[in-house]
């Protein structure tokens, strides 16, 4: 069986240092440290200055490897404080870092991501939640011919045990294709592998959703826990940090119902923490049973909404969506 070791190597680092330059921005963020995309939603200093230290030091380690990564550094063009600052930051884990070597490495993500085998990354995944010092992650994965092989999915700002919310902070959950997923601390340490959770009774999971209604409609998540027979609030957390509660086992069940028509998931907001789970043992879909199909591009254009679970429970969650469909996918 295939193993990429020296890729796993390459990416815990640069998934560690990224995650620095976050936790440093994030320490003492400030109004002037983020602004407005063209599609209206935010990015700050730390999504720049994330992508450019993982994609710098994939380029030195993987020369030829593309990448297909969120940010866009045409986006910066006339933000010289933004830009100056994003520099600043970087240079506080790379010191020989300078304007150029920083914008060259965020254009490096903008490959369309089709063929062969590429790099996906989600800088910040959860950029709301970011700003809001909740939960968000920093997600790298590698793809090769449409297949997720390798995934480093890290979340600085997890805390270890979800009962204990100010316990110790942060772990990596790094995953290979029939390999498993072990979870690392942010000092690249291995802890223990992660395995999903063992309930088979679908009323007795644990359900996780995203904070914004805009992102998944909880209106039919509070259906479908219904039809379940779940009694307990859902979770709600930002970020592919929903598929490291599945893949540890604190959660059996994520759903990601559409909010409007047609709306496309990006493959860097799925790619590493579908794996995650699914080599903890879970299994993840569409929300009509489908495989998440990531040989379309850089968006799941084959598939609509994101179930994610402990596996022994999926069939449940996929039916109860089936029976709540007519109520509530949008249209
Ligand atoms: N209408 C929509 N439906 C689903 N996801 C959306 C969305 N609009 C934006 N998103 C994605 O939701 C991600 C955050 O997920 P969550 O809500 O689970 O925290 C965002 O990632 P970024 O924060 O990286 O931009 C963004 O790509
Ligand atoms: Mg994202
Ligand atoms: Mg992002
Ligand atoms: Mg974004």
């Amino acid at each position: 069986m295939k193993i990429w070791n020296n890729e796993k190597a390459a990416a815990i680092e640069a998934v560690i240092a990224a995650s620095k330059l976050c936790e440093n921005v994030r320490q003492r963020l400030n109004a002037g440290d983020h602004k407005e995309k063209e599609d209206r939603s935010p990015v700050t200093i730390a999504d720049y200055g994330s992508q450019a230290v993982i994609l710098s030091h994939l380029a030195k380690a993987f020369p030829n490897d593309p990448a297909v990564a969120e940010e866009d550094a045409a986006e910066l063009t006339g933000a010289t404080d933004l830009r100056q600052r994003i520099i600043t930051e970087v240079q506080t884990i790379d010191p020989d870092a300078t304007e150029h070597s920083v914008i060259t490495a965020i254009d490096r993500g903008n490959y369309g991501g089709i063929e062969g085998r590429f790099w996906t990354l989600d800088p910040i995944d959860g950029t709301k939640g970011f700003l809001r010092q909740d939960q968000y992650a920093v997600a790298l994965a590698l793809i090769e011919n449409g297949e997720v092989v390798l995934s480093v999915l890290g979340c600085p700002a997890l805390p270890h045990n979800l009962d204990l919310p100010h316990g110790g902070a942060g772990c990596l959950l790094v995953s290979q294709l029939h390999h498993g997923t072990e979870i690392y601390d942010m000092q690249g340490h291995m802890l223990s592998g992660a395995v999903v959770d063992d309930n088979f009774n679908p009323a007795l999971s644990t359900i996780c959703e995203s904070v914004e209604s805009g992102h998944s409609k909880h209106d039919w998540a509070a259906a479908i826990a219904e039809k379940l027979g779940v009694k307990t609030q859902s979770i709600r957390m930002d970020s592919q940090c929903k598929y490291a509660a599945v893949a540890r086992g604190d959660a059996s069940i994520y759903l990601r119902l559409p909010t409007r028509p047609g709306y496309q998931e990006k493959i860097w907001d799925h790619a590493a923490g579908m794996l995650a789970v699914v080599e903890a043992g879970g299994r993840v879909t569409d929300m009509n049973g489908a495989p998440l199909d990531f040989a379309k591009g850089q968006t799941l254009s084959a598939n609509s909404g994101v179930v994610a679970s402990n596996l022994h429970v999926h069939d449940a969650v996929l039916q109860a969506i089936a029976e709540t469909k007519n109520e509530y996918l949008p249209r």
